[in-house]
């Protein structure tokens, strides 16, 4: 059974205490007795290679289960010792001690439930062997090395906070060992997106993050990485043992099943061979399973709220270890819908305060009213703003086609047939189209194939599994057509989506970016269509703003639906405050010290000010700067 990196320190102590014959610590001489003996040929993770072995160290004793041990030094910040002050602090690198000394803890290896940590290593599936094999060589280029990532270098970047860490230029600046690094190799990651530049460091400084940056602009590795880094780096309570019970280090919440997927097989490519495990628990699928991998180790857990609830209420899961915390699309979980659940997780179970965790939001959105319900989480947190955030990035051509409610179907397959024409379709060119209902989804569906069009669907009234076989078929090309609702609407980093159609427009209009955001992701352009009536027109305002901001063409027609609903006083919480260039969703807390610029202005010359283009001064403490 293989163990996370966690359970193998407490495992490595436990042993070792035995050898000195004391149930507490590893002797210098128990140790130095394990290591001569016979070696099996050791394996030594990647980020331990290349260091001297008089580097190498001995675990310290740990003072009772409280223990704390430094894992490794080898590299980047030191780790957040906030947790601290509940044991010993281990004056040894455990990390290295594992480099050198072939297995200097005992034979029969690290962990007595593995057979050893380093074995359990070996084992590991790697995570790039898909990849590895696909023999479409630049059609993975083209993915990560992305040709337009030149397109965000001139992304106005906004920071406010105390004493903001210095953004970093390049993966190597930013030092996050060798493991890492040869997992953002494997990626092709060539060099941060302006999240990335920003956030890591700011992260690996042990702050709180509140980040908004735009749709598909890397916002999984900006909170993965440091995470990691941090498992590796920092100390470490020991874990208790003997109880099913599990203690992940970290936990990593989002809002769909999907997202927490696609967040675990990112996090564990990037975590591949640095014996940091990574487990995934959502619902809809069987939870023995679920459990059966929670067993044998976690450090990072990925989770939707309810499934974590379940596991919590099962007490198969303990959150008094969580050093670090992330919420994914943090403005989604924090909205009425999961707020509840958040609140009972984060404030109601055992999870470290705020202030002792470290606690990272992540959005392309952060309306105020929820960024002022999340500062509840943070503790002296640095807000992030990449990008117009909110707002919709300007890789994606956005039009908006007035369609009446009788004539969507056919005006849609004018467009897919257009498509063909042109040779857009197939594996390399998919289309997402959004819908309201369930029920519109699989009659749009049913309709689609009828005429010719494969086509699947994904929405909350289909099972588990029917949802991962739909989004297979269509991630393969094999119906390049998917009919969503809103659950496909964030987080989802599907290659080679081509369009995104909004058959049906959302209400809000947060929903419509991370909807269009589906498509022209990591520096990719994409083509994004609306289907306006006059059904949709409280989107009419919002709608037009974002276009204007992103630099797309609003239709004349549309800018009058949107005059008129601000008459009318329309817009509820699509109405977008205070005019001026919005930065997205910027820091609540400057509303306090700044002077609201704008007041209501807008491109219409309807409001008090002429809104677009104006600035805001820049009160102390809040830089603001163009990337
Ligand atoms: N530094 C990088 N270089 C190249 N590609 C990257 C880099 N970082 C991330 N990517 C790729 O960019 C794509 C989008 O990343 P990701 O899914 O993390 O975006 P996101 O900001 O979370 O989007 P969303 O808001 O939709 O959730 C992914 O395919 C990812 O592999």
């Amino acid at each position: 059974m293989r163990t996370s990196w966690a359970d193998s320190v407490a495992n490595a102590n436990s042993l070792a205490g035995a050898a000195s014959g004391s149930n507490t610590t590893p002797s210098s001489a128990s140790v130095a007795g394990a290591a001569s003996r016979p070696n099996r040929a050791s394996y030594v993770p990647p980020h331990l290679r290349n260091h001297p072995r008089s580097e190498i160290a001995t675990p310290a004793q740990p003072d009772g289960p409280a223990a704390i041990v430094r894992r490794s030094s080898f590299s980047g910040p030191s780790g957040d010792s906030r947790l601290g002050s509940g044991g010993a602090v281990a004056t040894r690198d455990f990390g290295h001690s594992t480099a050198g000394g072939g297995r200097p803890l005992g034979g029969g290896g690290w962990n007595s439930r593995t057979g050893g940590w380093d074995r359990g290593r070996d084992r590991e599936v790697n995570p790039f062997a898909n990849e590895d094999e696909t023999t479409d060589a630049v059609f993975n280029e083209q993915q990560n090395t992305g040709i337009n990532f030149d397109a965000y270098e001139d992304i106005p970047v906004e920071t406010s906070g105390d004493n903001v860490p210095a953004p970093a230029n390049t993966f190597a600046e930013i030092d996050l060992g060798a493991a890492l690094n040869e997992n953002i190799r494997r990626c092709k990651y060539v060099r941060p997106t302006p999240v990335q530049r920003h956030a890591i460091p700011i992260a690996l400084a042990g702050r709180d993050l509140m980040a908004c940056a735009q749709t598909g602009s890397g916002k999984t590795a900006a909170f993965c990485f440091p995470i990691i880094s941090g498992i590796m780096n920092s100390p470490l309570v020991q874990k208790p043992r003997g109880a099913r019970i599990v203690f992940p280090l970290a936990l990593i919440l989002s809002p769909t099943r999907e997202l927490s997927v696609q967040i675990h097989d990112e996090a564990r490519k990037f975590a591949y061979q640095t014996g940091v495990r990574v487990v995934v628990a959502y619902g809809g699928a069987p939870i023995v399973q679920q459990l059966r991998e929670l067993e044998k180790g976690v450090d990072i857990l990925v989770a939707t709220p309810g499934r974590l609830v379940d596991l919590l209420e099962r007490a198969r899961v303990s959150l008094s270890m969580i050093r670090f915390l992330a919420l994914d699309e943090a403005d989604r979980m924090l909205d009425m819908g999961f707020e509840p659940q958040i609140r009972r997780i984060v404030e109601q179970m055992d999870m470290p305060p705020q202030g002792v965790r470290q606690t990272m939001l992540f959005s392309a959105t952060f309306p105020k009213e929820i960024q002022r319900l999340a500062s509840d989480f943070l503790a002296n947190y640095i807000f992030l703003a990449v990008g117009r955030v909110g707002s919709s990035t300007d890789l994606i051509i956005q039009r908006v086609e007035f369609v009446q409610e009788s004539d969507k179907r056919s005006h849609l397959m004018d467009l897919l047939h257009a498509q063909r024409a042109t040779g857009v379709q197939g594996k390399q060119a998919l289309t997402l189209v959004f819908v309201e209902t369930k029920k519109g989804a699989d009659s749009l569906e049913h309709w689609l194939c009828l005429n010719g069009f494969p086509a699947t669907s994904i929405h909350g009234d289909r099972t588990q599994q029917e949802r991962e076989y739909a989004l297979r078929s269509f991630k393969s090309g094999q119906a390049p057509i998917l009919v969503a609702t809103d659950v496909a609407a964030r987080g989802l980093d599907i290659p080679h989506v081509a369009h995104v159609v909004n058959f049906d427009l959302p209400n809000d209009i947060d929903d419509y970016v991370h909807r269009i955001g589906r498509t022209g992701r990591a520096g990719k352009t994409g083509l994004a269509t609306a289907f306006f009536n006059e059904n949709s027109t409280s989107l009419a305002r919002p709608l037009a703003e974002l276009m204007q901001e992103s630099n797309q063409e609003v239709p004349a027609w549309l800018g009058r639906y949107a005059a008129r609903s601000l008459h009318v006083g329309g817009g509820g919480r699509n109405r977008r405050p205070g005019g001026g260039p919005r930065f997205g969703g910027r820091d609540f807390r400057r509303d306090n010290s700044l002077s609201r610029g704008g007041g209501g202005g807008d491109y219409y010359g309807v409001g008090a000010s002429s809104g677009y283009g104006g600035g805001y001064a820049v009160a102390p403490g809040f830089t603001s700067a163009w990337d």
